[in-house]
């Protein structure tokens, strides 16, 4: 069964208020006596109770069953019970670059749905502390059927890279395609079916402090992401029961239990721990007019922010389409060294700090201090360029995982077959240009 989207309503951590059923949301009121139609409240909360107002999150559901209705937990044994998780290791860490190609989708034999289908790629910190992150993949040819699932260690930032996803939660259905994320907040119940048949991708699972809209700083009060570009669901039901499952992930591991009843059974929600999609196309690229290429900080979309001002546990960057007119200016990415972790990902297109081996569905990771920057290709191509011309990258959208702390890769990420171990080749062809001061 497919639950049809309702539409949605605008902003981004507002309070929300919808009903699929009219005069279903108690007026003035979120716990009455008896809800509306024989309906149960729940509240779901996303931050402490006591949280400062403008940092607060929860929701409320009126729902056909509470959450609390499904059999005992036990591990999860399916395919992702394997390669979905939170060991990042604490042993030696390469500060190799490294890059690999696109995901494999599955073969023509092998049916795997989105929650089986992800693979853990890297990821620093653990549920436990709330800080860090799960750097995942996917690649699915099969719909959830029958089973939702939840994650309570983090909430979902899905970046869709081939194929649309139609995703149902608890609040209603977001369909996305690339060049649109989804944004799945902690506990938040779902499951994802795939109109075009197969589908792959990027997941950052955000252990800390939940992604928000950047301060805007000098810039104003417009620009970059616009808060009215986001969408959050309006709400979408199904009365549905059944022998099914509810997979959760739990303290980085994954957890199965029998469920009767479909969980997408609100009929009615109000409040601001809400999914939300956001189509990056909309997003308002600034950029330097007059000389130098700015730091990536100027493309922010979201940012979970730590307990230290100015660092991000996790900062989600774009490099959307763009003009480039800077004058005697090296115009595409720097080389360079930084002290936050760097995992890159490609939805669309080409990157411009790379003129080949960086294909849409692939992925880099740059570590804390470890040098990178344009390949050969592409650093003789830009100290060579025209700059009486204005540049254009149309085709591209590339995006990055910022982190405060180390993103350790994954051991299935290291020996997996498509790790291009030749990646720091792409540096090699770099010529001493030293003219030893004459
Ligand atoms: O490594 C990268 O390609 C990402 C990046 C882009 C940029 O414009 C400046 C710094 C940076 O880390
Ligand atoms: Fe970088």
């Amino acid at each position: 069964m497919t639950i049809e989207s309702t539409g949605y309503q605008s902003g981004f951590g507002n309070e929300f208020a919808t009903e699929a059923l009219p005069g279903t949301l108690p007026e003035g009121r979120n716990s009455p006596q008896r809800v509306a139609h024989g309906l149960y409240a729940e509240q779901v909360s996303g931050t402490a109770f006591t949280a400062p107002r403008h940092q607060n999150r929860r929701s409320w559901f009126y729902r056909i069953r509470p959450a609390a209705m499904h059999g005992p937990f036990a591990r999860y044994e399916g395919r992702a019970a394997a390669t979905f998780h939170n060991d990042f290791d604490t042993g030696p860490v390469s500060p190799d670059q490294m890059r690999w190609s696109p995901l494999p989708m599955p073969g023509d034999e092998a049916s795997v749905d989105f929650l089986d289908s992800l693979f853990t790629m890297a990821g620093n910190g653990c549920a436990a502390s709330q800080s860090g992150i799960g750097v995942h993949m996917y690649a699915a040819n099969r719909d959830m059927q029958g089973r939702w699932f939840y994650d309570a260690d983090g909430e979902l930032l899905i970046v869709p890279q081939q194929g649309r996803l139609h995703i149902e939660t608890e609040l209603g259905v977001l369909d996305v395609e690339p060049q649109e994320i989804a944004l799945i907040p902690r506990g938040i119940r779902f499951a994802v079916k795939l109109p075009d048949g197969a589908a792959r991708g990027y997941v950052c699972e955000n252990f800390g402090a939940h992604l928000r809209l950047p301060d805007l700083g000098p810039i104003g009060s417009n620009g970059l992401a616009n808060p009215r570009d986001f969408e959050a669901p309006n709400a979408a039901y199904e009365d549905v029961e059944g022998d099914f499952e509810l997979v959760a992930k739990f303290q980085g591991h994954l957890w199965r239990a029998s469920i009767g009843h479909s969980p997408i059974d609100v009929v009615a929600w109000h409040g601001n721990h809400a999914p939300v999609k956001y189509d990056l196309r909309r997003f308002n690229t600034i950029g330097s007019i007059s000389f130098d290429h700015p730091d990536p900080s100027i493309f922010l979309v979201l940012t979970s922010p730590s307990d230290t001002p100015g660092v991000g546990n996790m900062d989600f960057v774009i490099f959307p389409p763009r003009w480039l007119v800077a004058q005697d200016t090296f115009r595409p990415p720097w080389f360079h060294r930084n002290i936050a972790s760097e995992f890159m990902g490609l939805v669309h297109g080409a990157y411009d700090a790379k003129a080949e081996g960086f294909s849409p569905g692939g992925a880099s990771l740059h570590n804390c201090m470890t040098g990178h920057g344009p390949d050969a290709a592409t650093f003789e191509k830009a100290s060579n360029a025209d700059l009486s011309k204005p540049d254009v990258i149309r085709d591209t959208m590339a995006f990055m995982f910022e982190a405060r702390f180390v993103i350790r890769p994954t051991q299935q990420a290291i020996d997996a077959a498509h790790r291009q171990r030749d990646y720091q080749a792409c540096w090699a062809g770099l010529q001493k240009h030293f003219d030893g001061g004459r």
